[in-house]
């Protein structure tokens, strides 16, 4: 697993400064609203795990599953719900908490969607935000770190299902998806 790490982008000691600085801020944005966090599944797990433990408000959470990019480090255009969630959002505070915006197909679509379902409001967390590769007009309302147009892995990042369990964010050998 490790050696197929080409650079280390993000540590995990700044992976985990961050989280609880992003957790710090939403608190005192989210104070007194009960917000509902949606942890889009599977890359936001350990991204949502370490933020609202540094988010100390109350607050629910409920999980989404959807999927673009199956076993490709290309999104195939197609979001597709695969566990949708079971709390309502009618004139609920909604937070998505995503591990990546890259092209920024996922989250367009999942807006939309928890808009027309009459959500009070609907922002968005992401760890990292990739700017170079987006199809769609679209900015995190609180975002962790901007990085480069390359294919990472790691802290819930997955390439093929692999490499979600690595306790930091990096490049992804070319060699690992282009053979
Ligand atoms: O901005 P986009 O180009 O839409 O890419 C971002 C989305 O892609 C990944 O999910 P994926 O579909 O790989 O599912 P996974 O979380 O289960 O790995 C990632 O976790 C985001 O949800
Ligand atoms: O760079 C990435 N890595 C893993 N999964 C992803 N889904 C969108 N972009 C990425
Ligand atoms: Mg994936």
């Amino acid at each position: 697993m490790y050696q197929d790490i080409q650079e280390i982008l993000i540590s995990e000691e700044e992976i985990e400064a961050k989280a609880a600085e992003l957790g710090k801020a939403i608190a005192i944005d989210y104070k007194d609203l009960n917000p509902l966090c949606v942890c889009v599944l599977k890359g936001a797990v350990p991204f949502m795990a370490d933020l609202i433990r540094k988010c100390e408000i109350p607050l629910e959470v409920d999980f989404m599953a959807v999927s673009s990019y199956g076993n490709s480090t290309k999104s195939s255009g197609v979001v597709r719900i695969i566990k949708d969630l079971e709390a309502s959002v009618e004139n609920r505070h909604v937070l998505i908490i995503e591990d990546i915006i890259d092209s920024g197909l996922t989250l367009s679509y999942l807006i939309d969607l928890l808009k027309g379902r009459k959500a009070a409001s609907v922002k968005v967390v992401t760890m990292l935000n990739k700017p170079a590769r987006r199809t769609v007009d679209l900015k995190p309302d609180y975002c962790g770190f901007d990085i480069p147009d390359a294919f990472v892995v790691g802290y819930g990042l997955d390439y093929a299902e692999k490499y979600r369990n690595l306790p930091y964010i990096g490049v992804l050998k070319e060699e690992v998806y282009c053979s």
